[in-house]
């Protein structure tokens, strides 16, 4: 007995219906945990297991019902076809008519007898329901024949119909009918066909009063591409379409159970043993033109007719060479879906790598020997060769050489073809253990921690082959291979590089241009699509990041095209204690100066400094907080420009000891909504034009209150603190008061005729003031004043560009103001020809609800 079907009987006798886990049954069945994984995989592969996953994994004895069991392929390329078929079976209140298309001798009607059969399973129709087929084909030259083999015919409906005749579709009432070469069916039985599927009545040839009534489940097949022949109208009444691969197309396991099936059947018709030659399958899996499983059928059938009558007395029959000692056995007993070209030892010998690799990298990780070991372990590899899977995984390698390791990260490989045919083998033996469990975790955290660059940029080009998480992982010892000689050079860079910019294409470009300059992995880029948020670039960014947690940063250089610095660095730097630099507007050149100096391993305060020098375009920063110095923000909701008048007079009348940062009102609201105290902890206080509510411990001074005596001494007090000099301050509130009155706002507006606009905003003001019966103070009507004339030159400036705002009025008050709103503006809105956007709105809200 095989050593997994020992495993097998195990489970069957001891946890039929108990879970139990691998240790237990590795104790029971004395093997080694590693061994008796591979054993659970491959039966639960078979559909001989249940799994149940967790920690640990469970098992247990499968209740071998599974649909479509015995339809080779069914958990693997056919998987999404049963499901499909299962559907057609089970959609009340009888199920959907299906149409099974691929090329001659594909399955094609042993699957529908198949739908038959688990629709039986599953007591959808009968036991003593019908199985009707017919092929169309048979037919084509008469259709009138076809017709009326179909649907039947009344007596006299034509010469030779003598009597009244039931139809194969009455013949199907209550089961299946399978219509074989369904596009030979001329149009007008077509359209028979789907009133009948429509009504589930039909009229037999001769028949015009009474239709017959059936309940018939119609399955079609076809050779054709669906839209060639068929009606559309037809098609539309058959909703579930499944195509199946040719037998080229199926994976090398699964061609090799379809080989062996049709073996197996050879066997039992002549009651004989076949002993037959890996060179014999290997010939057959290939061979067999025009590649489907019919065609192979008769191949075998052909090998085995002619090994019986040269030998017909013997009870065991070679086929191929009779010295040839690698062979199979197949009996009546042969499991099909229990064969696997990987031969027993050689998954011992597959985990035997694994753990001599891991004892290598433990001891002096020389990876030259540990390349020569998984060089050897190829080389004894002796199963059958998938060349066409080999040579299509070769082809995608050398795709992603080019497209990926070098086009991207700069890295190229010199690797003849040979080493890559090699590799391929070596990558290819996935297909044959996809679900093995083999637990690959130890060595992938050893590569981690050894060579996390590499690690990362293996894994992108692995995915360009299979993006199945298994395969990657499976595949991670090949890296030693791959990258044999440039590991140390990619692992050379301390720092991590990374460039976002929006666009299709911008940030890659510029990482393509810069790594391949610098010939290694400098960056990883990411393009943005224009509406990107930026906690979608931080989980870029932060992926990233994480992906080589194992890597020693020395420090972290963000790269963006535009967005707030500010914003950027908070964000990253949640995550991230490492030295980071944001820079933004970034270019090539100054991607290449950071790349270049990231390469010669400069220090990270030196390339910061470079940063800052180059070029006026890019802001940088490497602080948290809204600046590295004693700072005082400045905001208006009016409008930057407003704020930037400010900033203006401030500087003009303080002293030199403030860094005034002047932000945008939105940017404002966000940054003290987003952020903790600490990153104010340099900001003196925050200068407004409103009240602002926020939970931090921080000043803030709506500029109108100055007008007024407290708001004036608070101010000073705030600056005297800051160790400003009353002087100054005196001359700074001169200013300011003189700016923001009547004739400041008229100074303000760049093209609107001031003396104009002034009467429509006081206009604007009395209508608020009467319709909430309310009066404003001086401060709240010059604030108002101010911040409407600004609004109507700044509606004018954007009026081509869509209001793309959204704000949301919720209370019963807010939309009693949003419309209150719209009615006020109406009148400016005509004039100027503009729309007032929900968002301004919702600032005039945030100026008058403490009235209203
Ligand atoms: N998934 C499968 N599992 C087991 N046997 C299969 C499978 N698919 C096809 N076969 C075998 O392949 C043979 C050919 O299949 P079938 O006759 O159903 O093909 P077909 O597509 O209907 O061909 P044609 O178009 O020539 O009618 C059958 O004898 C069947 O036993």
């Amino acid at each position: 007995m095989k050593a997994v079907d020992k495993v097998y009987k195990i489970i069957k006798d001891n946890y039929a219906d108990e879970w139990t886990d691998t240790m237990e049954i590795a104790k029971k069945a004395e093997l080694s945990r590693s061994v008796i994984s591979i054993y659970l995989s491959q039966l639960y592969k078979e559909g001989k297991l249940t799994k149940k996953s967790g920690r640990p994994v469970l098992w247990k004895l499968a209740q071998n019902n599974a649909p479509f069991a015995n339809l080779i392929g069914y958990s693997g390329s056919l998987k999404e076809v049963v499901k499909k078929c299962e559907e057609s079976i089970v959609y009340p209140p009888n199920g959907f008519p299906l149409i099974i298309t691929g090329p001659s001798g594909v399955g094609k009607s042993f699957l529908a007898k198949n739908i038959y059969n688990e629709a039986k399973k599953l007591g959808a129709i009968s036991e003593d329901a019908k199985f009707i087929t017919l092929n169309a084909a048979d037919y084509a030259n008469n259709p009138e024949l076809l017709s009326s083999v179909l649907f039947g015919y009344k007596k006299d409906a034509f010469t030779g119909a003598n009597e009244n005749t039931l139809g194969l579709i009455d013949r199907a009432d209550n089961g299946y009918f399978f219509l074989d070469e369904i596009h030979r069916l001329p149009k007008e039985s077509q359209e028979k066909l789907f009133s009948l599927l429509d009504s589930g009545k039909f009229y037999p040839l001769g028949e015009n009063d009474v239709p017959h009534k059936v309940n018939v489940r119609f399955v079609f097949a076809t050779t054709e591409k669906l839209d060639n022949f068929l009606l559309k109208t037809f098609m539309r009444r058959v909703p579930l379409h499944v195509s199946l691969p040719s037998f080229k197309d199926r994976p090398l396991t699964e061609r090799l159970s379809l080989i062996f099936n049709a073996f197996k059947n050879e066997s039992i018709r002549v009651d004989r043993k076949f002993l037959v030659s890996n060179k014999i399958i290997e010939k057959v899996s290939k061979n067999s033109e025009p590649g489907n499983v019919g065609a192979m059928e008769n191949d075998v059938k052909l090998l085995c007719a002619s090994a019986y009558t040269q030998h017909p007395e013997d009870k065991e029959i070679h086929i191929g060479d009779d010295k040839d000692k690698n062979y199979v056995i197949v009996d009546k007993d042969f499991d099909v879906n229990n064969y696997s070209p990987i031969e027993e030892h050689e998954y011992g010998l597959l985990s035997d790598v694994y753990d001599s690799l891991l004892k290598l990298i433990d001891t002096d990780n020389d990876i030259q020997s540990q390349k020569l070991l998984l060089m050897k372990f190829l080389k004894n590899i002796k199963s059958l060769k998938d060349e066409s899977l080999i040579n299509s995984i070769a082809y995608k390698m050398k795709a992603g050489f080019k497209n990926t390791l070098k086009k991207k990260y700069g890295i190229g490989l010199k690797l003849d073809d040979t080493t890559i045919d090699q590799i391929a083998f070596g990558i290819s033996l996935y297909y044959f253990i996809d679900d093995y469990e083999f637990d690959t975790s130890e060595l992938i955290s050893r590569f981690e921690s050894l060579y996390p660059r590499t690690m990362y940029i293996y894994k992108q080009f692995l995915s360009t082959i299979n993006t199945d998480e298994k395969f990657i992982n499976m595949s991670i010892m090949w890296l030693l291979l791959i990258f044999n000689g440039k590991l140390k050079e990619i692992e050379s860079i301390k720092y991590t590089g990374i460039i976002l910019a929006h666009g299709d294409s911008t940030a890659t470009s510029i990482q393509s241009v810069v790594n391949n300059l610098c010939g290694n992995y400098i960056f990883e880029a990411f393009d943005m699509p224009i509406d990107v948020s930026i906690h979608q670039i931080n989980s870029y960014v932060q992926n990233y990041i994480q992906n080589q947690k194992d890597h020693d940063h020395k420090g972290i250089f963000v790269l963006f095209d535009m967005g707030s610095l500010t914003q950027m660095f908070s964000e990253i730097k949640k995550y991230s204690d490492s030295e980071l630099l944001v820079i933004n507007n970034v270019t090539t050149a100054t991607a290449l100066d950071i790349g270049i100096r990231i390469q010669r391993n400069d220090s990270f305060k030196g390339i910061t400094k470079a940063a800052n020098k180059f070029g006026n375009a890019s802001g940088t920063q490497y602080y948290e907080g809204l600046s590295d110095s004693t700072n005082i923000v400045v905001s208006c909701m009016s409008g930057v420009g407003l704020s930037e008048e400010i900033n203006r007079m401030m500087l003009e009348s303080l002293s030199n000891t403030f860094k005034i940062i002047t932000m945008d009102y939105k940017d404002l609201k966000q940054t003290l909504e987003n952020h903790e105290q600490k990153f104010f902890n340099k900001t003196k206080f925050v200068v407004t034009t409103t009240d602002i509510d926020t939970n931090l411990n921080i000043d803030i001074i709506n500029i109108y209150d100055i007008m007024e005596e407290s708001g004036y001494h608070r101010f000073e007090d705030l600056l005297i603190s800051s160790g400003e000099q009353k002087p100054n301050i005196a001359n700074l509130m001169d200013k300011m008061l003189k700016f923001f009155t009547i004739e400041g706002i008229k100074d303000r507006l760049q093209f609107l005729n001031p003396d104009v606009v002034i009467d429509e905003v006081q206009l604007i003001t009395r209508k608020y003031q009467e319709y909430y019966d309310i009066s404003l103070d001086g401060k709240t009507k010059l604030n108002l004043y101010m911040h409407l004339s600004l609004m109507i030159e700044r509606m004018l400036i954007n009026s081509r560009k869509p209001d793309t705002s959204s704000v949301a009025f919720e209370s019963d008050k807010e939309r009693e103001f949003y419309s209150v709103s719209k009615t006020i503006f109406k009148g400016i809105e005509l004039k100027y020809n503009f729309k007032v956007s929900d968002y301004e709105i919702s600032l005039m809200y945030q100026l008058l609800h403490s009235y209203i």
